[in-house]
Formats: structure tokens, C-alpha cells, sequence
């Protein structure tokens, strides 16, 4: 299996070095040079397995390998080991023919626990393998960031730095960063929004200087790998539904449009995916280009949901690679004219999304509505992010096949909303109960390229 980078100038990789990479060294985001397939046969035989079991007969193809079989299925089992429900990834009904994806059951509260679980696991194995140490970099509007703390806290061969915006991320992802006593971890409080923790990060790769001397890797969406373990859910859960003899749809709460690109690379591979549902909070670059088909930034507006609080939303390129024909100068041509402000999608190309994703977008009050009539009427206390999810599928949604909604983090990370539309202060688990208490140790930066870099060498294990 090769990787190919989204702007067609970079080294074709292999997944375990692409995986190590991040960035392609020509700006780009690395994808498969072909999607393998599931036959309905493949499929219907997931019917019955355990996640685990799923999460390998799903990502085996694509890892190459660059892993034995052996070592890929024990990863896995030590990746999920860790989280409170037996099924990972559980469904509950919240409607007829409406469904809720629970992916907030692993060690930090929010879906990203599925692939940075396995991440972590994947690097430990690869980089002592080859005997190299990294330097990880991440930026996160919260979640991303407490995920990978978690993933990679205390591990002899990587230091990381997370890159988060001051201010700008509940105090339960703030804590879930700062709180960590190994010293191999760093949280940076930066001066901006995501979209500038994003695009400093961006920066440090394209620093090749940089990037080279402290062997900078990646483990945001940028990162291919963590596109793929969210792909895996996608079948566990239409399986569960009657995949492949039915078909499902499924809305996703989006801002780095990574979640629901797994969900489009699940439908390559075959599941019989009817929609793919965007659901954007007030900051709607995904919903105003879908609808209209502009791609244009504007100023990010802080929202109760702050970790879809995106602007630049970075998978899209992948996105626009396949619907431009995957024409790699086609794509390094927009993603030039993104930096001056935006673009319009070709006809064809919008067509070519219009395939496969619809979209829409939620206020603050119907998202605070929505918590509330869910709770009310439905029975689950829904976070923010989830809501927005929960009100565009019911919006949007054909009664006659089934919705999965993701439900992408946990109520208690966001207490607040949720008290404010409920009435309930939803508990932590027992296992972060202090969590409040814990000392703080962060360390506030300017959204400043060379201050972040020189903060890194001077901080990194040498
Ligand atoms: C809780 C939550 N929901 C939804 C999203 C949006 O996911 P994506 O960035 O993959 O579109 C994020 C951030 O990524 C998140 O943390
Ligand atoms: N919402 C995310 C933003 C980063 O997304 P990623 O999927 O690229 O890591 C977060 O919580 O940090």
C-alpha cells in the first residue's frame, strides 16, 4: 500500500513512514494511492465480531507491511483495552430510524481517543523498532490535544507539544492538558484561535530546518492514520444496522472534516453509505461551501461547541483532491489561493461532493434547544457538539433509512452548556474526580512561528 500527497509533489510513502511523517514536504495530506475494497460478503462476515476483531479485518489493507499480523492485532487489543464499554462503540436509539454513535467511552471523553489510543500504540512499536526518537506537535481546539497527552504521556521516545488557543477550550480540556506530571508532555497556551495553532503547525512542517532537527511528526488529521481507526466505526456501527443489505446514513458533528472523511473512505471501501451528513455550529465555511459553493474563511466566533470552532478545516483538501480528479496542482492551486482568503469550487467539483455529502448548520440557541428536548424527550444527555449533530439529522434526515448520529464527546467536558440547557451538572467519571484539583502547568506562547520553534528545541529531550 502507498501514500500519495494531495499536492502531487511529495515522496510516495509507506503507511508506516507517512504515519511518521505528518505533513507531506510539499504542504500536502498524504491518502492512499488506492482505496482497497470490502466486498458484501467481507462485510456481512463482520456481523457478529467484536470491535477489535472489525478494527483489523477494516485497516489490515491499508497498513501494508509495514506490521506483521500478529503485532497489528495485538496493537489493537491494547489500544481499546482501556475503555468503559464493552463495545467501544455503543448505539443507542434516540428515535425510529435515528441512531446515537456513543464514541465518548475511552480514557479522555471524545471520539479522538480511537485513533490516538492506536497511535500511540503504533508509534511505540514502530519507533523502537527502528531505534529514533520524534517530536510530536499537535494543535487542538481541546480534544485532539487531551487525546494525545493521554496517548503519548511518559513514553521514552517522543516529546509532545500541544499547541492550544488561549482561552478558547472548556476548563475540562484545559485541565486534561495541563494537568499531566510526566515531563515528556508540554501544553502551550497560544495567543489565537485553532485555525492559527493549526496553521503554525503547518509552518513547522514546511520548516524543513525545523522539521528535520527535532524529527517533527504529527498526530492531528494531518496524520493518516488517524483518519483510518475512525473509518472502523463506520462499519461496526451500519453493520450493526443491516449493512451491507440496508443502508445508513450518517451525521457528523465537523470542523476538521477528518470524522466524516472517514466516514467517506468507509463508503469507497463499500459500505453502502446513503448520506454523509456535515453539521457546522455558527463557524459554517464547510455548510456555506457545500450550499453555495464558495470555500472562503472568516473570522472564528467562539461557540458553546469550541472544538468545532474551525475556519481552515484541513481534510477538506483531501476531499477536494478526489472531486477535483485528483489532480494534485489543481489542489496546491486552491490551497494557494486559501491563504489569500478563499476560493470557488469548480461545478464539477461541487457536484462531485454534492455525491456524497449534504449540509447544515446549527445557532447557539437551537444547539442549547436541542441538549434540552434531547434530554426531555429522548433520554441522553448530549454535549454540544453531539446536539449539532442530533438537530441537523433530525432536520435533514429520510425516515426511511436509518441516521447515525456521532456522538462525538462526552457531556461532562462541556458542564456548562449542558447545566444551562438541562439543569444537569453532569459528573466526571470517578477516575478524574479531582481533576479540579490537579495543579495546572502550562505555558503561555505568541502566535509566533520562530517563539513556538525556539520554545520546542529549548524544551525537547536532546
Ligand atoms: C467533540 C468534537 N466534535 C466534533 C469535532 C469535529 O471533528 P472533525 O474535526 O474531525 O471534523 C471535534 C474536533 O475535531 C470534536 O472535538
Ligand atoms: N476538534 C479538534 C481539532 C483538531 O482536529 P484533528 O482531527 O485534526 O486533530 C480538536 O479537538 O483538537
Amino acid at each position: 500500500m502507498r501514500y500519495i500527497s494531495t499536492r502531487g509533489q511529495a515522496p510516495i510513502l509507506s503507511f508506516e513512514d507517512a504515519m511518521l511523517s505528518g505533513l507531506a514536504r510539499d504542504g500536502g495530506l498524504y491518502v492512499p494511492e488506492s482505496v482497497p475494497q470490502m466486498s458484501a460478503a467481507d462485510i456481512r462476515a463482520l456481523n457478529g465480531l467484536s470491535y477489535e476483531e472489525v478494527a483489523f479485518r477494516v485497516m489490515r489493507p491499508f497498513v501494508g507491511d509495514s506490521f506483521t499480523d500478529e503485532t497489528f492485532a495485538d496493537l489493537i487489543a491494547r489500544a481499546y483495552a482501556g475503555f468503559g464499554h464493552n463495545a467501544r462503540a455503543p448505539l443507542v436509539q434516540l428515535a425510529p430510524n435515528h441512531f446515537l454513535l456513543e464514541l465518548f467511552h475511552g480514557p479522555t471523553l471524545a471520539f479522538k481517543d480511537f485513533a490516538m489510543q492506536l497511535i500511540g500504540q503504533l508509534f511505540q512499536e514502530a519507533l523502537g523498532r527502528r531505534g529514533e526518537r520524534v517530536t510530536i506537535v499537535g494543535a487542538t481546539s481541546g480534544d485532539t490535544g487531551s487525546a494525545a497527552i493521554e496517548a503519548f504521556r511518559g513514553l521514552d521516545n517522543v516529546d509532545v507539544f500541544i499547541l492550544y488557543p488561549h482561552g478558547r477550550v472548556s476548563e475540562v480540556q484545559r485541565r486534561q492538558m495541563t494537568t499531566p506530571t510526566e515531563s515528556n508532555v508540554h501544553a502551550l497556551a497560544v495567543d489565537g484561535t485553532f485555525d492559527d495553532c493549526q496553521a503554525r503547525l503547518k509552518d513547522m512542517f514546511n520548516h524543513f530546518e525545523f522539521r528535520d532537527r527535532v524529527r517533527l511528526a504529527g498526530v492531528n488529521s494531518i496524520n493518516w492514520a488517524r483518519v483510518l481507526a475512525q473509518v472502523v466505526y463506520y462499519f461496526s456501527s451500519a453493520v450493526s444496522l443491516g449493512a451491507p443489505d440496508r443502508r445508513v446514513s450518517f451525521t457528523v458533528p465537523t470542523g476538521n472534516f477528518g470524522d466524516i472523511f472517514a466516514g467517506y473512505i468507509a463508503k469507497r471501501m463499500g459500505l453502502p453509505i446513503d448520506r454523509l451528513v456535515v453539521a457546522t455550529n455558527q463557524n459554517d465555511i464547510l455548510h456555506r461551501c457545500l450550499s453555495g459553493g464558495e470555500y472562503r474563511t472568516s473570522e472564528v466566533h467562539p461557540s458553546i461547541s469550541p472544538s468545532m470552532d474551525i475556519e481552515v478545516s484541513s481534510n477538506f483538501e483531501r476531499a477536494l483532491f478526489d472531486a477535483y480528479g485528483r489532480d494534485g496542482g489543481a489542489v496546491a492551486q486552491l490551497m494557494a489561493e486559501l491563504k489569500a482568503g478563499g476560493f470557488a469550487v469548480s461545478q464539477g467539483a461541487l457536484q462531485a461532493l454534492r455525491e456524497h455529502f449534504d449540509s447544515g448548520r446549527v445557532s447557539e440557541e437551537e444547539t442549547l434547544a436541542t441538549i434540552t428536548v434531547a434530554q426531555k424527550t429522548m433520554g441522553e444527555l448530549l454535549c454540544p457538539h453531539s446536539a449539532i449533530g442530533v438537530k441537523v439529522a433530525e432536520d435533514l434526515r429520510n425516515p426511511a433509512v436509518p441516521m447515525v448520529t456521532l456522538a462525538t464527546a462526552h457531556p461532562a467536558k462541556f458542564p456548562d452548556a449542558v447545566e444551562k440547557a438541562s439543569g444537569i451538572r453532569p459528573p466526571l467519571p470517578n477516575r478524574m474526580a479531582d481533576l479540579y484539583e490537579r495543579p495546572e502547568r502550562v505555558t503561555r506562547v505568541a502566535n509566533d512561528l520562530s517563539a513556538l520553534e525556539t520554545l520546542i528545541e529549548e524544551r525537547r529531550t536532546k
